[in-house]
């Protein structure tokens, strides 16, 4: 199911923070119906870095393109800025699309970015804003590509000129809306009773941000379409690597971990080796 089709569903889309093939893989086969290309992830993995604009629109395609190889499921990607002005972010648009992407992410940042959850943000103006999100409407091949139109003005500009920034969003053709970073339930609350009857909206869950964790039944209770657990998966990968690394290092052998970890064969079922193999005899058959 497309993912436009998806979100005219009253039910909330749990869609995780993935990086990777794996990541991706492991994430459809627990059963979840979109997955969600973290910027963040990528730059902390990729990179071993902050989420400060350093990963590069190229990595992001390439990236992009290795998990639609991989897995089948709709894929909203982080587009941070657009890198750029409007004709930047046309072109990743197109590039983005042509990777396999369902939905784009825009942010109104200046360039380079940060992440919405660390301060000293600084924002472009709205209209330059609703310039890009005109511009990446045009370029899009398709209609079914959507446009999460994301403001980090809480942090920046306060409350209130969040929500008049969003409404401005929504005008230029954003077919999502994302306000970065509410402070409280309430802002959550009136983020939602102000746009859900009108346009379906993304919320974000940052493990220990500036915003409470919600779980998505209470979410989608109070009309949120979509909500995304970005960098969660990093974060418990990057706690067992730690772990595994010093247990290496101060023991100079992997069975202490060896409980903490899937052998060689436990691996390769979850990746699907057998399968593989599988179906590469078959088509040597083909052959003989
Ligand atoms: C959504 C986000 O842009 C991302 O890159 O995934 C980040 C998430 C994070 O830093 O964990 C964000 O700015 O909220």
């Amino acid at each position: 199911m497309s993912l436009k089709s998806r979100l005219t569903k009253k039910e909330i889309l749990v869609a995780p923070g993935v990086f990777d093939g794996l990541t991706a893989a492991l994430a459809e086969k627990a059963g979840f119906e979109a997955l969600y290309l973290s910027g963040a992830a990528v730059a902390y993995t990729r990179l071993g870095r902050p989420d400060i604009g350093l990963s590069t629109a190229s990595e992001m395609a390439d990236t992009m393109t290795l998990i639609a190889d991989r897995v089948s499921l709709p894929v909203i990607i982080d587009a941070d800025t657009g890198f750029g002005n409007a004709l930047n972010a046309q072109r990743t648009m197109r590039l983005y699309e042509r990777a396999g992407a369902s939905a784009l992410q825009i942010e109104d940042q200046t360039f380079p970015k940060r992440c919405g959850h660390l301060s000293d943000k600084s924002l472009i103006p709205a209209q330059e804003m609703a310039g890009k999100i005109a511009a990446m409407a045009d370029a899009r091949a398709s209609s079914d590509t959507l446009i999460i139109a994301r403001t980090d003005a809480i942090a920046v500009e306060g409350f209130n000129a969040a929500i008049e920034r969003a409404e401005t969003y929504m005008e230029a053709g954003a077919d999502v809306l994302f306000l970065e970073a509410p402070q409280s339930r309430e802002q959550l609350t009136t983020i939602a009773g102000r746009f859900a009857p009108r346009v379906p909206l993304l919320a974000n869950m940052v493990e220990g941000g500036a915003t409470p964790i919600l779980g998505a039944d209470d979410l989608e209770a109070q009309g949120y379409s979509i909500v995304i657990f970005p960098g969660g998966i990093v974060r418990a990968l990057a706690k067992t690597a730690q772990a595994y690394y010093q247990s290496l290092a101060d023991n100079g052998s992997n069975k202490p971990f060896a409980q903490n970890m899937f052998d060689f064969g436990g691996l390769n079922e979850v990746i699907g080796t057998a399968e593989m193999l599988n179906a590469g005899a078959r088509y040597d058959d083909t052959q003989g």
